[in-house]
């Protein structure tokens, strides 16, 4: 059990400031609903139900970058998924911010400006001078408690996520409360049968990783996406060719050449390359070639092939735990996404204890019609997932960890 006091710890009726993270994609400067917003819903409508006077406070995007926006979008959005109205006030610790929240009645929900948009949030800085900042005294004193649902950006130690916790009594939230159960279950857990990981994705230092940090607990690495071409390409395959406008293969082989091979070398019975490949054909359809007939490093590879998916499907089923970081094809576009759903259909269908992590590769759940109820967790983090499965601390969590 997680060392944190959660919101079944806390007496009704008070004044809290909650951290949630609804960092989202922004497409022409109109942010996208996804389901960070219905998750924090829960802990959000819960406080509120129980008639808490709620302030919010959130991030988005990063200075500089065109996702950096205000949050008054974020307000409405939360609103429809909440089924309360969410006020906001573009301040994040001003007058403005100040007048707004002792205005607020127990029921009503305050949601503060982008917290980056404070120069005091973002430098990365221990707990004890966060909490120190202008930012956390000027607002701890407005609360009765702190309420950290931001288990994905937990890996941040950032003002609003580890000052608070030193200068109010600290909670997590109901979120917080089960991406942590979840995501350390592969560290914390023990598992009768086998622990299978499928790995896929761009990011190929993400892979080893996690690769190197769960050789131990993992008995079967299923491998996918650009990194399994990596590790194909070490296997001597030539493959890893790019799509045009796309550099994913040559500047992360040389990075990580030396420890793929050694890799592949040292674990070798637990790691399973795919057995075919995916490609698009002269007439724009989808072909798929066994690995052993590959000659060139020709074209362009956008999934697994029919007979991976059958192999890593019955890998799966006789799994009992499952694990999933990352996509195994280029599946946003339809015809190469039978790697990807193939195999979250047999983890769905299967009886084992299963998490899908990556904002990426959880998306796919929901584009192909599958349930998040046949999965254990389905992870809102990316980087928190990544340090949670690798056994790495999150600053967040244990800063609500050591308040208690
Ligand atoms: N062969 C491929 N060619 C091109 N893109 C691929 C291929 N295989 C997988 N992908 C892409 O990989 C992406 C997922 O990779 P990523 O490493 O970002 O994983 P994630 O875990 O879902 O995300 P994140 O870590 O960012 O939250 C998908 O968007 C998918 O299109
Ligand atoms: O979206 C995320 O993964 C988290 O909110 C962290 O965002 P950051 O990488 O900009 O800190």
């Amino acid at each position: 059990m997680p060392a944190f006091k959660t919101l079944d710890d806390l007496d009704d009726g008070q004044r809290v400031l909650v951290r949630l993270d609804l960092n989202s994609p922004v497409e022409d400067g109109q942010v996208q609903d996804n389901r960070r917003f219905d998750r924090h819903a829960e802990t959000v409508r819960e406080l509120a139900d129980r008639d808490f006077a709620v302030v919010l406070m959130a991030h988005q995007g990063r200075p500089g970058r065109d996702t950096f926006v205000s949050l008054e979008q974020h307000a409405d959005i939360l609103a429809d998924h909440v089924g309360r109205p969410v006020q906001f006030v573009p301040d994040t610790f001003g007058d403005r911010a100040i007048s707004a929240i002792n205005d607020l009645d127990g029921g009503e929900v305050l949601l503060l400006e982008n917290t980056r948009m404070c120069d005091e949030e973002l430098p990365e800085e221990e707990p004890t001078v966060k909490a120190e900042t202008e930012f956390v005294r000027a607002l701890a004193p407005e609360f009765d408690a702190y309420v950290n649902d931001a288990y994905s950006a937990a890996h941040r130690s950032h003002a609003s996520l580890v000052g608070f916790p030193l200068a109010l009594p600290a909670y997590a939230g109901r979120v917080m409360e089960t991406e942590y159960e979840a995501n350390t279950a592969i560290a914390e857990r023990e598992f009768d049968g086998n622990v299978t990981m499928v790995v896929g994705g761009t990011k190929a230092t993400d892979v080893i990783d996690v690769m190197t940090a769960l050789e131990d607990k993992v008995n079967d690495f299923l491998l996918g996406g650009i990194a399994g071409e990596l590790f194909l390409r070490a296997a001597d395959v030539p493959v890893g060719r790019d799509i045009e406008g796309m550099d994913l293969f040559d500047e992360q082989w040389e990075e990580n050449e030396e420890t793929i091979e050694h890799i592949l070398d040292e674990y070798q019975t637990q790691i399973h390359l795919a057995l075919d490949l995916a490609f698009e054909d002269e007439d724009g359809e989808r072909d798929e070639i066994e690995v052993e007939d590959i000659a060139e490093k020709d074209r362009a590879f956008l999934d697994v092939g029919s007979n991976t998916v059958s192999e890593y499907a019955a890998f799966v089923e006789n799994s009992e735990a499952v694990f999933v970081k990352g996509a195994l094809g280029l599946f946003e576009d339809e015809r190469f996404a039978d790697g990807t759903v193939g195999v979250l259909e047999a983890i769905a269908e299967t009886d084992c204890f299963s998490v899908v992590g990556g904002g990426d590769t959880s998306r796919a759940i929901e584009m192909y019609g599958l349930s998040e109820d046949d999965f254990d967790h389905v992870s809102i983090a990316g980087g928190a997932y990544i340090r949670a499965l690798t056994g790495e601390r999150l600053v967040g969590v244990e800063a609500l960890q050591s308040g208690n």
